[in-house]
């Protein structure tokens, strides 16, 4: 792990919000079009994560055929991508909205299509808006062997990165739609 990815003297263990999600209930997707988690996202890995005890997250996600590097192997990209996700939710937990800023993979066994993946995620520490978190994804079920797992650094931001930076059609889109308003505001009003 790199240094970048090594909580700091003074960071803080993880505070569950209070209002999280109750552990063994589904998060839901963050947004319809996401890669990851939409449902409205014909080629995306359609990643269901639920909350856990703690701060923490599980979630499956099975390797199909569009999702290959090697013949018959799930592409590399694919699998960061799902441990990132997996991550992504831990915001639910702490009520926060933050992104990655570092994802560091290691892929220790190659995952064959047809692979479910059974993923968790906890976050490791907090320090200021730097939140540290740790995910595995294990084949076979949920206490089978490691295929892969991430170390990340994932900054909590506000619901203007997005305004802001977002291309305004899907903006536009995303204020209208009354279902994404309430989830961004159920994080905005963190205290
Ligand atoms: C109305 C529309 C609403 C739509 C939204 C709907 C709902 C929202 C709900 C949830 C959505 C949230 C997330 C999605 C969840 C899952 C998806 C998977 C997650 C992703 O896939 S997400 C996409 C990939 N992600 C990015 O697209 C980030 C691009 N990037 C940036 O936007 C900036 O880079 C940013 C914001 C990261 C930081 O910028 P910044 O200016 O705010 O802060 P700054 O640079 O000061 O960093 C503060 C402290 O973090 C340290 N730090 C920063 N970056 C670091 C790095 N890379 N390595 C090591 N340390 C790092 C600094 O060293 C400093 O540390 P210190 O405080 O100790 O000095």
């Amino acid at each position: 792990m790199t240094t970048a990815l090594t909580p700091p003297a003074g960071a803080r263990p993880p505070v569950r919000h209070p209002d999280a999600p109750a552990p063994g209930e589904p998060l839901g997707s963050h947004y319809e079009h996401c890669f990851g988690c939409g449902g409205g996202q014909p080629h995306g890995l359609h990643l269901e994560a639920r909350a856990e005890e703690g701060v923490a997250v599980t979630a499956e996600f099975t390797v199909t055929a569009d999702h290959q590097g090697a013949p018959g192997l799930a592409h590399g990209g694919v699998l960061a991508t799902a441990l990132d996700e997996t991550l992504g939710s831990l915001g639910w937990l702490l009520r926060v909205i933050a992104v990655t800023g570092r994802l560091e993979t290691d892929f220790v066994r190659p995952v064959p299509v047809g692979t479910a993946l059974h993923l968790s995620a906890e976050v490791t520490a907090v320090h200021g808006r730097k939140i540290y978190a740790t995910a595995t994804g294990r084949t076979g079920g949920p206490d089978g062997p490691v295929a892969v797992r991430a170390d990340a650094l994932f900054i909590e931001v506000k619901v203007d990165h997005f305004i802001d930076n977002g291309r305004p059609k899907e903006i536009q889109a995303a204020m209208a739609d009354p279902d994404t308003q309430r989830r961004a505001r159920a994080f905005e009003v963190n205290p």
